[in-house]
This record gives structure tokens, C-alpha cells and sequence, in this order.
């Protein structure tokens, strides 16, 4: 598919995401974990986020579900399809064009059967019967029996409750489903399953945001690549730029991180990246930085936008 004839559909547009935090006394201050995001996804179109473990990817996938926790502040703007969503819009549209395939099991209802909470509300009980055909169609197609229907959660081995959360987003024809980490803790086919249907979703024209901390399961099937440093996207690069030497990735971080894979197995989180809420003045890499240069220290630099790829260095900014 030609990536430039699809839709927009989601715009991430500098999206911070913040708590307020109590400190001694009756101190409060504002603890950031995600500072000016900014990505797009068309449709057809795979989209990986890839962050180390407690980043904020998954508060990134509730921002756009409107279901953060009740203390986060959230800053930026959200768009579907190019409007601008408001809480309101989040909830109506959750579950409908946007679906989320959640990082934890723990998002099912223990108390009910599986094939009820895929097939949600309903109106009607024509509609319930619509649904039910429908919800059987894709459980099939994931290899889900009809036994399966009538279990509940804690009857699910950890492949199959994978299974059942991207058939149950898959039921409500999603334009765009986020999935929060789907591969964590599964053996390696499921891995591979998991990723087959992600493929699927691309092919049948949904754009797919894939959060994750597993670069290989983003290599393997992403069109783009947005890296997370320090609560900032540092760069998005196209999935073809991670080869030869990496010379045509952009920040300095991740031509680290791709030097470090076939040597080093593969280590995110290697060295100390600035913790939520510590005042980094200048550039959040500046400390392991190779290419650094004064003013780095001293000021933020801003995401650039060079069409399809996007960086946060002063490094690519015009003239220098
Ligand atoms: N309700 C909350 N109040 C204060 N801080 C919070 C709250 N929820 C999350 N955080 C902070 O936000 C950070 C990001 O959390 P998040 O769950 O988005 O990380 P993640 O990248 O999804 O991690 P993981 O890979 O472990 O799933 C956490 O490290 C935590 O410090
Ligand atoms: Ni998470």
C-alpha cells in the first residue's frame, strides 16, 4: 500500500502528560513522564513506540482513551481523522473506531464469560445475535474454539487471553486499535502470532499503534519507529533505517541503541536516562551524547519535522 494516498487517523500533537505530586508540607510539584509528543498514524500504516519500562507508554495508549488516572494532568492535542477529541468524544468513540488491545489481562471482567464482555452492550437482542455470529467468526479466525465462549478470564492460558484481547478489539471494525505491550511474557510462536495479526490489521487498512519495549517485535513488523527517551520522542525513523550501519538513523541515542542490538543481545535501558520530573535544562541526552555541543546543555532543541521522519537534536536543525 502507498503510505502517502491513506488517511490520517490519529495526531498525537505535543501531548505532555504530568501528575501533581505532594512533597514535604504542603508542596506540590508537577512530576512530568511525557513531555511534547508528537506522532501520526495513517491508515494501513504500523506505528511503533518504543520505551523502556515505565516511560509512560501506557498512560501515552490512556490519553487517547480518555482514561487516565484522575490525577494526570493531561496538555496537547488529540485528533481523529483530523478533529480535535474532547473527553466526550474519547468515550463516545472508544470501543467503536478506536479500540485499545490492553496491556494487562486484568482489563477483562473476572466475573464474566468471555464471549459476553466481547460482545459488549447491545440494544437489542437481533443485534446480540448479529454480534454473537460475528464474535464467533473472529475467535475462529484467532483460533479461539467454541469452548472458549463460555469460559471466564482466569480459565486462559496467556496465549489465549492475548488472543481474545485483539479478536474482542478486532469485533467493533476499529479504524485504529493502540496496543498497549501485546507481547510481553508469551513463548515464542505466540510472539509470532500475535505479530501475524498485527500484520493482518495493516493489510485490511487499520492503523495500528504498537507500544512497546520490545525492539525486535517493532522492527519485525512497524512501518515507523518512534523512540522514547526521557519522556520525550527523541526521533520517529523509518523501519528501514535500522540497517547496514544505521547510518541513516538520526539521534545519537539511536544509533546506540541499534549498534547495541546484535552484540549486546539488547538493552534499553543501558546508562541512566533522566528520571520523570528531574530538571533537565538542555538536551535529556546531553550526559551520553557523543555529539554534543554547548548549546545542547543549555537548551531544549525541538522535534524537527523532515517529512516521514522526525528528530530531536540541534544537530539537524536548518544550517547547522
Ligand atoms: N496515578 C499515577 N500517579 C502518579 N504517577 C503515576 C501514576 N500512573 C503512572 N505514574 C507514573 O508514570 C510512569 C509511566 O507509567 P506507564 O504505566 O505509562 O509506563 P509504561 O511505559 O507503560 O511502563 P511498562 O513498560 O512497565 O508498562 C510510571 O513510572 C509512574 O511513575
Ligand atoms: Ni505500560
Amino acid at each position: 500500500m502507498n503510505g502517502d494516498m491513506m488517511e490520517k487517523l490519529l495526531d498525537v500533537e505535543n501531548v505532555s502528560i504530568s501528575f501533581i505530586q505532594y512533597t514535604k508540607g504542603l508542596n506540590q510539584r508537577d512530576l512530568k513522564v511525557i513531555t511534547d509528543l508528537t506522532l501520526d498514524i495513517s491508515e494501513g500504516e504500523i506505528l511503533a513506540v518504543l520505551g523502556s519500562s515505565g516511560s509512560g507508554k501506557s498512560l501515552l495508549a490512556h490519553a487517547i482513551f480518555g482514561i487516565l488516572p484522575e490525577n494526570a494532568n493531561l496538555n496537547g492535542k488529540i485528533k481523529f481523522k483530523g478533529r480535535e477529541l474532547s473527553q466526550e468524544d474519547k468515550e463516545e468513540i472508544r470501543g467503536k473506531d478506536i479500540v485499545l488491545v490492553p496491556q494487562s489481562v486484568n482489563f477483562l471482567d473476572p466475573l464474566m464469560k468471555i464471549s459476553d464482555q466481547a460482545i459488549g452492550n447491545v440494544k437489542s437482542d437481533d443485534e446480540r445475535k448479529e454480534k454473537k455470529i460475528k464474535q464467533r467468526e473472529i475467535f475462529e479466525h484467532y483460533n479461539l474454539d467454541p469452548e472458549v465462549d463460555d469460559m471466564y478470564p482466569f480459565q486462559l492460558s496467556g496465549g489465549m487471553a492475548r488472543r481474545v484481547l485483539v479478536s474482542t478489539a478486532l469485533l467493533s471494525d476499529p479504524k485504529l486499535v493502540v496496543a498497549d505491550e501485546p507481547t510481553p511474557g508469551l513463548d515464542e510462536k505466540t510472539v509470532q502470532e500475535t505479530l501475524n495479526h498485527f500484520k493482518h490489521m495493516k493489510e485490511d487498512g487499520i492503523g495500528v499503534l504498537l507500544i512497546t519495549h520490545d525492539i525486535h517485535a517493532a522492527l519485525e513488523v512497524a512501518d515507523r519507529i518512534g523512540i522514547f527517551y526521557s519522556g520525550y520522542v527523541i526521533e520517529i525513523a523509518e523501519n528501514k533505517d535500522f540497517s547496514g550501519d544505521g547510518e541513516n538513523l538520526l539521534h545519537p541515542y539511536t544509533k546506540a541503541l541499534y549498534k547495541a542490538l546484535p552484540a549486546n543481545g539488547f538493552e534499553l535501558t543501558k546508562g541512566h536516562q533522566p528520571l520523570h520530573g528531574e530538571i533537565v535544562e538542555g538536551c535529556p541526552y546531553y550526559d551520553r551524547c557523543e555529539m554534543r555541543f554547548d548549546r545542547c546543555k543549555q537548551e531544549r532543541p525541538q522535534l524537527i519535522d523532515l517529512g516521514n521522519k522526525k528528530v530531536r537534536c540541534f544537530k539537524y536543525e536548518e544550517g547547522a
